[in-house]
């Protein structure tokens, strides 16, 4: 992204933010869960790979959830999810790393710290099983170089999910070797969500590589689409975190990790 490249107010915000959060001290070590092998024994269990996501509010969010995090942690693994994903930015998001801290601690499932990291001192602030880099963040100036970043967080033992948008940043994204990939149908530009936009990217991620889909999933035959597109697992939200209904998460989560499967119906959970 170059810095006149168009984008919705509410992202320069974030990233503005994000180039003046510092970094951490202590340089992070973490011992990670596996996030492919928690998705194959998902799926091996009949259910849908899903990495539910704590986000207590966002920009595009109509309300905010303030209930404990740890408890809607717990809900969304009881729901059958596969790993979480914790918001950490503060100011858009509510999010905080004191709150994935105390989520990582009280599940056993791989947690995603997701926040806009621009510079390799802001990956020692918080131990946690997977971070994300974005592709379309990285390419503007004052930022390190994704390649760069994306070595640094493996010698610090995070998996990596690097997130694109179009054909072409899954090309920078394989190039910089990146083995898990996300697609998100959220336009960082311009905030409109399109479910086509994984349909259109995802043929270009080779095998071998685990796929996520990511953003504006909401219902069953959503689900469906974006399994039948190729996706290996599914990044949910909002249709999770429901901001206005503020609704059962765990059956909120068991909704979509059951659809699209052939599971039994079972009486207790099976996480
Ligand atoms: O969620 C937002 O409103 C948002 C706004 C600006 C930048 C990023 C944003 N979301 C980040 C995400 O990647 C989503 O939280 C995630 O993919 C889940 O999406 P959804 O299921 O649509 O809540």
């Amino acid at each position: 992204m170059d810095d006149s490249e168009e984008i919705a107010p509410a992202v320069q915000s974030i990233l503005d933010a994000a180039r003046e959060r510092g970094g951490g001290g202590d340089r992070v070590s973490v011992t990670p869960r596996s996030l492919p092998d928690a998705f194959d024994a998902a799926a091996d269990a009949g259910r849908t790979p899903v990495v539910a996501e704590i986000k207590p509010t966002s920009p595009t969010a109509d309300g905010e959830r303030t209930d404990d995090p740890v408890d809607l942690a717990q809900q969304m693994v009881e729901g059958g999810a596969a790993a979480l994903s914790v918001l950490t930015e503060p100011d858009h998001f509510g999010g905080s790393t004191a709150t994935l801290e105390r989520v990582r601690e009280a599940v056993d499932v791989p947690v995603l710290r997701k926040d806009f990291i621009l510079h390799e001192n802001q990956l020692d602030v918080v131990e946690a099983d997977v971070i994300l880099l974005i592709v379309r963040f990285l390419e503007a100036d004052g930022t390190d170089d994704l390649a760069d970043l994306l070595t640094a967080a493996r010698e610090r033992g995070f998996q990596v999910l690097v997130e694109t948008h179009t054909a072409a940043e899954v090309e920078k994204a394989l190039d910089a070797g990146a083995d898990i990939i996300g697609v998100n149908n959220r336009d960082l530009g311009e905030l409109a969500v399109d479910l086509g936009t994984f349909e259109a990217v995802a043929p270009d991620v080779p095998e071998g590589v685990t796929l996520i889909a990511e953003s504006g999933i909401q219902t069953a035959d959503d689900v469906t689409r974006m399994r039948d597109a190729g996706a290996d697992a599914l990044l949910i939200g909002s249709a999770i975190m429901d901001h206005d209904a503020a609704t059962d998460v765990e059956a909120n989560t068991r909704r979509l990790t059951r659809a699209n499967t052939d599971a039994v119906e079972t009486t207790t959970t099976d996480t």
